[in-house]
């Protein structure tokens, strides 16, 4: 049937289910091994008669869609959250009417207790975060963190900015750096035979980039959180060689030093109160040289 709204057009059209929670328990040893995510999916594809007609003879229903989260990690295990989402690709793939899909994964890590091998204490402030996207058979990975929040509370600096007639920020040589860091990064390469055959060891380069990211915010002796961003991106592609590109976007956390004479006391960078809000928001991406950019790669990723 024609469109019955012909002078409009329909695009980008999507539908999945967010957040299906699944804590899936690896028992293979006594030491038990959690892998608790929150998965999201998504299909593109010929799915324009549902929105114009109500036809859902092509919607793969968004409830199929979560049950396959759990019988997938059932059949295949889960080993990593950029692993588990290559399987979704592979299966929603191979589906009809499909021709893109989208799956996001956000883990929480848990760590053994000494006591035996099935307790555990969640470890980690931050949340990894992984997407695998398909295009047909072309293939992409991000993976990445969020909350990662981390403060310096020397060998941060911000001087030489412009003054004009509503600057009342003083010039410092030091104060406390804090931020919580948001990274994406996406693997280099795109599958084109739509094969899972990468050769990244997923938690190898999560550890790398992760620790590349500490080390540079901890040892980069800040004149501009611009300038640690941009120092923790570079450390990252470094550390890894295996990722193309990186986004970081990182809320200046402030912390502002309180001014204690009225009570006859100095503040010789001791006391501080922490702002929530508003903050500085400060972002950039940094592209290794000579790699393509993929914007398809971030379609519907912040
Ligand atoms: O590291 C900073 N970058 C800024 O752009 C900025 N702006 C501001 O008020 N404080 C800071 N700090």
């Amino acid at each position: 049937m024609a469109d019955p709204r012909p002078e409009h057009v329909l695009s980008d059209l999507q539908h999945g289910k967010a957040e299906c929670r699944i804590v899936k328990v690896d028992r293979s040893s006594d030491l038990h091994v959690l892998h608790d995510l929150n998965v999201t999916t998504q299909l593109r594809g010929d799915f324009a008669t549902a929105y114009t007609e109500g036809d859902n003879s092509h919607v793969h229903a968004t409830d199929t869609q979560k049950n396959s989260v759990y019988a997938l990690a059932r059949e295949h295990g889960v080993t990593s959250p950029e692993a588990f989402l290559m399987v979704l690709a592979d299966h929603w793939s191979a589906q009809p009417w499909v021709t893109g899909t989208w799956f996001a994964a956000e883990q929480h890590a848990w760590e053994r207790l000494p006591a035996n091998g099935h307790s555990f204490v969640r470890s980690g402030q931050e949340t990894r975060t992984a997407w695998v996207q398909t295009y047909g058979d072309v293939r992409f990975v991000l993976a990445g963190l969020t909350d990662l929040v981390v403060l310096k509370s020397t060998g941060s600096e911000f001087r030489g900015f412009p003054r004009d007639r509503f600057t009342t920020l003083a010039e410092t040589d030091d104060r406390i750096l804090a931020t919580s860091v948001t990274a994406t990064w996406r693997y280099a390469g795109a599958d084109t035979d739509g094969a899972t055959d990468w050769a990244t060891d997923w938690d190898t380069a999560y550890a790398a980039v992760r620790a590349a990211l500490l080390g540079a915010f901890a040892t980069t002796h800040s004149l501009a959180l611009q300038q640690t961003i941009h120092a923790m991106a570079t450390a990252a592609l470094d550390a890894c060689p295996d990722i193309a590109e990186i986004r970081i976007q990182c809320p200046n956390k402030h912390h502002f030093l309180v001014d204690l004479e009225p009570f006859g006391l100095d503040n010789p960078g001791e006391v501080f109160h922490a702002a929530d809000r508003p903050y500085g928001l400060i972002s950039a991406t940094v592209t290794r040289a000579g790699a393509a950019a993929e914007p398809r790669a971030w379609a519907g990723i912040g």
